[in-house]
């Protein structure tokens, strides 16, 4: 497994909060030592107002918004119309290029390929909720109405596979995935392939569906969401580099939140679904509907200390800087600060 630490261009844990300044309406970032521009909420808030688009209703907020999470108007308006509105700027421009491509090489050359945004963060930070939005508020641009969603739990291991393999208590560490697979369906999507499957994950059966999958057709956006989206190849045996998923991204976004308020969502969360999906019969973790609060706090930070907390920081975390885009969320959920990649 190669998790070899690449967040060098931040020695830093949290950009935003060792003193340097972010700049309120002149978004620059005069350290020259960073390929980010931070951009603090209320610098990237304004940007909303150059946006005339409207936002998501109420009713499509509720409907989007993952379990535990704050998500509301001011949030879409505020953080993630910006955001959409940046992205279409990618993908308008990828466009550009590829026809600007053909011209050079003076000969049709195939349609321009999906345009693929990677998602990565920790367990229980809210990517879903934020793939989602971003799924939604993407398919309102004429431009590029086909905007599919796939995540990267359908490529674990199924269960029985992964007990064999000694992985039960890894699932979510890269080990834990097919990775050949999970490569093979994006070079796919990159290569133009018309039709593209993946498998499906079921949180409620803690396993892969088996049999099951999802279908993608002509998208023109692929928004891939999954802890570990953005790691790097590995290096074999043989000392060879292959291959990583986020070698085919043409965009990727890291959600990022203090370790110590994801736990505390991940937490929450638990005691959240032990009065919900728990209470589902088929769920495997019905066995925990019936224990206390406190032994479910317990069980929940158990689950965390050993897998998703050492996960979050041996794999996950070393993967931020490789993101175009971080946003970084406070401890009521919203996004404190924006980090770009200068271009
Ligand atoms: N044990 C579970 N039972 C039912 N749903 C779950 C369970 N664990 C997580 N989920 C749901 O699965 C989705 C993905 O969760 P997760 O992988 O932690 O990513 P994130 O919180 O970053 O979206 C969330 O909507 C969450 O509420
Ligand atoms: C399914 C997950 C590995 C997330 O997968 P992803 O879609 O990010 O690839 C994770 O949500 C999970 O269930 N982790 C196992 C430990 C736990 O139960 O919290």
């Amino acid at each position: 497994m190669s998790s070899g630490r690449v967040d060098a261009a931040h020695s830093h844990d949290h950009p935003g909060q060792h003193g340097h300044q972010t700049h309120g309406h002149h978004p620059h970032d005069h350290r020259e030592s960073s390929p980010y521009i931070e951009l603090d909420r209320s610098a990237w808030a304004a940007l909303a107002s150059e946006v005339d688009d409207d936002p998501l209703t109420e009713g499509e907020i509720r409907a989007l918004r993952g379990l535990g999470e704050q998500l509301d108007l001011q949030e879409v308006r505020e953080v993630y119309l910006p955001l959409s509105r940046l992205l279409s700027l990618y993908v308008e421009s990828a466009g550009r290029l590829h026809r600007d491509q053909e011209s050079f090489l003076h000969q049709s050359t195939p349609p321009r390929t999906p345009f693929v945004i990677g998602l990565a963060g920790s367990v229980a930070v809210g990517k879903s909720t934020t793939a989602r939005v971003l799924q939604q508020m993407l398919a309102h641009w004429p431009e590029h109405p086909n905007v599919a969603l796939v995540t990267t739990d359908g490529f674990l291991y199924p269960n029985a596979e992964l007990q064999r393999r000694g992985l039960l208590q890894r699932k979510g560490f890269p080990e834990s995935y097919d990775r050949r697979a999970l490569l093979r369906f994006v070079v796919d999507i990159k290569s133009g392939k018309d039709e593209v499957e993946a498998p499906v994950y079921d949180h409620l059966t803690y396993d892969v569906v088996p049999d099951e999958k999802v279908r993608v057709e002509h998208p023109d956006i692929v928004i891939i969401e999954g802890l570990n989206v953005l790691q790097p190849a590995r290096t074999r045996e043989d000392g060879r580099t292959g291959l990583a998923v986020s070698d085919f991204f043409d965009f990727s976004v890291f959600v990022d939140a203090g370790t110590s308020h994801i736990r505390d969502w991940y937490v929450s969360r638990f005691l959240r679904l032990r009065e919900t999906a728990f209470r589902d019969p088929q769920s495997y973790f019905a066995r925990y509907a019936s224990l206390s609060r406190e032994e479910a706090v317990d069980e929940a930070v158990r689950i965390w200390d050993s897998i998703n907390g050492p996960n979050l920081t041996q794999n996950v975390l070393p993967t931020r800087s490789r993101a175009n885009l971080v946003l970084r969320k406070d401890r009521d959920h919203s996004v404190r600060y924006v980090r770009l990649r200068k271009l």
